[in-house]
């Protein structure tokens, strides 16, 4: 018999909260091997395998197929499909790590209120200083497409890996794209959100793969999975999200 493969957060802000969600729709997520191991098990479901992966890995192996179902931030999951989202489906919200990936940039361009603003001022900027607005982020695939969207083209992108917020302070960069939730660190750091610089609402969800590898028997651990999670999830079957 094979066995349905699901990815859940091993550490950071979703970890506790994945857990707190499937005990609570009666799936305790145990590791056998301890803390420090990889591998996990669900006594309902014994069928199961569960491993322990970061979230942007649960959200690149989703698409790429060598997991079958994952809990993961929608931020992750967009970032992550180079083409669209055709190869998940985002089986279920979960109803926690909500929060917005927005473009952000000092208080003192005051005369930057809209992302049309953003455009003249990348425009400007280049033959003022004779160098690319720069733009740091992790989200360099959504900062692409976004900007894009907003036929916004003379800028360059620092990939950053921490700390973005404080890019603009000291230099590295003149606006950031990053996530947000309750607006301190934004704050903080005296940025601002153009009045159409959110790019994506963001909640963590259970997400399927589409490209993986669905036998019958991974279909039925699914169908077992998704009926401890039945309210809420809406009209979703397994032939929809395996199809
Ligand atoms: N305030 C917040 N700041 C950052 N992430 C948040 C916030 N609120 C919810 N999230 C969600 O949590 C995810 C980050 O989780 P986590 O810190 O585990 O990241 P990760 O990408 O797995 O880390 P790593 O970069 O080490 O692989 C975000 O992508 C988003 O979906
Ligand atoms: O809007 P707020 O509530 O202030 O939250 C936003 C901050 O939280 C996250 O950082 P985190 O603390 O996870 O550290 P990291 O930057 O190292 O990921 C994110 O990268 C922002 O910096």
């Amino acid at each position: 018999m094979s066995s349905l493969l699901l990815a859940v957060p091993s550490k950071g802000r979703l970890e506790q909260d994945t857990r707190d969600a499937f005990e609570k729709a009666g799936l305790k997520i145990d590791r056998p091997g301890g803390a420090r191991s990889y591998l996990g098990t669900i006594e309902a479901l014994p069928e199961v395998t569960v491993r322990f992966l970061s979230a942007s890995e649960i959200a690149r192996e989703l698409i790429s197929g060598k997991i079958d179902l994952g809990v993961t931030g929608e931020d992750l999951i967009h970032e992550a499909a180079e083409t669209g989202i055709n190869q998940v489906v985002i089986a279920k919200p979960l109803n926690f790590g909500q929060a917005d990936v927005v473009v952000a940039l000092p208080n003192s361009w005051i005369d930057v209120t809209a992302m049309r603003d953003l455009a003249d001022v990348a425009s400007d900027f280049r033959h003022r200083h004779g160098q690319w607005l720069r733009v740091a982020t992790k989200y360099v695939n959504l900062t692409r497409r976004y900007f894009s969207t907003h036929g916004i083209a003379e800028y360059r992108i620092v990939e950053s890996l921490g700390a973005t917020e404080a890019a603009p302070a000291s230099g590295a960069a003149e606006l950031i794209v990053d996530i947000t939730s309750s607006g301190s660190t934004l704050r903080a750091n005296e940025l601002k959100v153009p009045e159409d610089g959110v790019i994506l609402k963001s909640e963590a969800n259970l997400v399927a793969s589409k490209t993986a590898n669905w036998s019958e028997d991974k279909k039925a651990q699914l169908q077992a999975l998704l009926d401890h999670f039945r309210s809420g999830l809406g009209d979703a079957t397994v032939s929809e999200l395996t199809a």
